[in-house]
């Protein structure tokens, strides 16, 4: 399998590259490509500088290294796409902080131009797409009308599962891998927890239902959007008020809270910190490819255009199998009423925003 990242020059992008790299992902046969490109790079030759310090690394086991300015060179089985505007890092400027509309209106014409260049040399042979840059779901809108919707996920939901699964896996004091869980909806403050999917290991019937209860903490989905704006808004005010300490102590405090809440409000403290979320994005991102690898049939939580399944729209974080590209969407038949409706009223607010994204830029 060949892989091409977009963006690779990036923080996200470099850590994806470092980690297929260093993770031995790839055989030497295979073809790991670093695509730049960005017309305002300050650093021209910073790919073939990282080139060559990756082969210096790990000369024993590493794949091909190609590396172009070029999107109309893009050969990869798996295109990751990680180029693009991210909000500013430093808690003094959360305050005059971009909106995701800044971010939408900042990306749309990187993602329109990636997705038109892999499309019209890739005809009949789709790569798969995962689209790191955000806004999640206006690149896996745009990628999708290019390329098929099939061929295009976005890693947000993936991200905030594997972040979901970790929040309560640590709470119990297991490893993560013995806790299954879904974090559906928007990579944002619309994101969905569906707890009817959570499954913990040794645990069942009434004894799971008693666990997830206390993990809760009284906080009904009903309850979870209000209360998540509320903490939110906390947050950020308090990283304003202190941009030195301010990150720390908001970290502190979202250790105190539900798991699903931690999901959700941990990445603007890391992110402020100026850590980034890099580390977190990137192993989720390889893991993903691994599974993708290997060749297996997989279910997984990621932004995909849904079009009338189980009654949703849009590019919304769901359920999918994955084998190659997108084969189905996993029917909701486990999930509540109430987690349904919600899913389907964001995948209904995402793709009003994503109109007004494209049709604004
Ligand atoms: N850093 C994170 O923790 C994280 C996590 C998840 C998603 N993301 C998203 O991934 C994207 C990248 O984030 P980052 O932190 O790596 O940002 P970054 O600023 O470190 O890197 C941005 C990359 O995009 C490239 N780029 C920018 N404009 C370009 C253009 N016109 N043509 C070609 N390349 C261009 C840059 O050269 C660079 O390689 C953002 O949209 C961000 O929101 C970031």
């Amino acid at each position: 399998m060949d892989i091409s990242v977009i963006g690779a020059s990036g923080g996200c992008g470099r850590e994806v590259v470092t980690r297929l790299v260093a993770d031995g992902v790839l055989g030497r046969r295979e073809l790991l490509q670093l695509v730049g490109g960005n017309p305002a790079s300050s650093r021209p030759c910073y790919l073939h500088g990282l080139r060559a310090d990756l082969q210096d690394a790990c000369a024993e086991n590493i794949p091909e290294l190609d590396v172009t300015d070029n999107p109309d060179d893009i050969i990869g089985d798996v295109v990751v796409m990680a180029a693009g505007a991210t909000f500013p890092t430093d808690a003094r400027q959360v305050g005059s902080l971009k909106s995701r509309d800044d971010l939408a209106r900042a990306n749309v014409a990187l993602f329109e131009q990636f997705a038109a260049a892999v499309a019209r040399n890739r005809r009949g042979h789709p790569p798969l797409v995962i689209v790191l840059s955000n806004p999640v779901e206006l690149g896996v809108e745009i990628f999708s009308r290019h390329l098929g919707r099939e061929n295009v996920i976005g890693m947000g939901a993936f991200s905030d599962s594997q972040r979901f699964r970790w929040e309560i896996a640590s709470q119990l004091g297991l490893s993560r891998q013995r806790v299954h869980a879904s974090m559906a909806g928007e990579h944002g403050l619309g994101m969905v927890p569906l707890w009817s999917t959570v499954r913990i290991h040794g645990l069942r019937g009434e004894e799971l239902a008693a666990t997830v209860a206390r993990l809760r903490g009284g906080l009904a989905l009903a309850g979870f959007h209000s209360r998540l704006r509320s903490e939110h808004a906390a947050l950020i005010a308090g990283m304003m008020a202190d941009p030195v300490n301010g990150p720390v102590r908001a970290l502190d405090h979202i250790a105190t809270l539900p798991p699903d809440l931690r999901v959700a409000l941990k990445p603007f403290a890391v992110h402020y910190s100026q850590a980034k979320t890099i580390s977190a994005t990137a192993n989720a991102t390889v893991d993903l490819v691994k599974a993708l690898c290997e060749g297996r049939a997989v279910e997984v939580c990621v932004q995909y255009r849904h079009e009338g399944e189980s009654g949703l729209v849009g590019p919304v974080g769901n359920r999918v199998i994955l084998e190659g590209n997108v084969r189905r969407v996993v029917p909701a038949d486990d999930l509540t009423d109430e987690e349904l409706a919600l899913l389907r009223a964001c995948g209904e607010q995402c793709q009003r925003k994503i109109g007004e994204w494209i049709h604004g830029a």
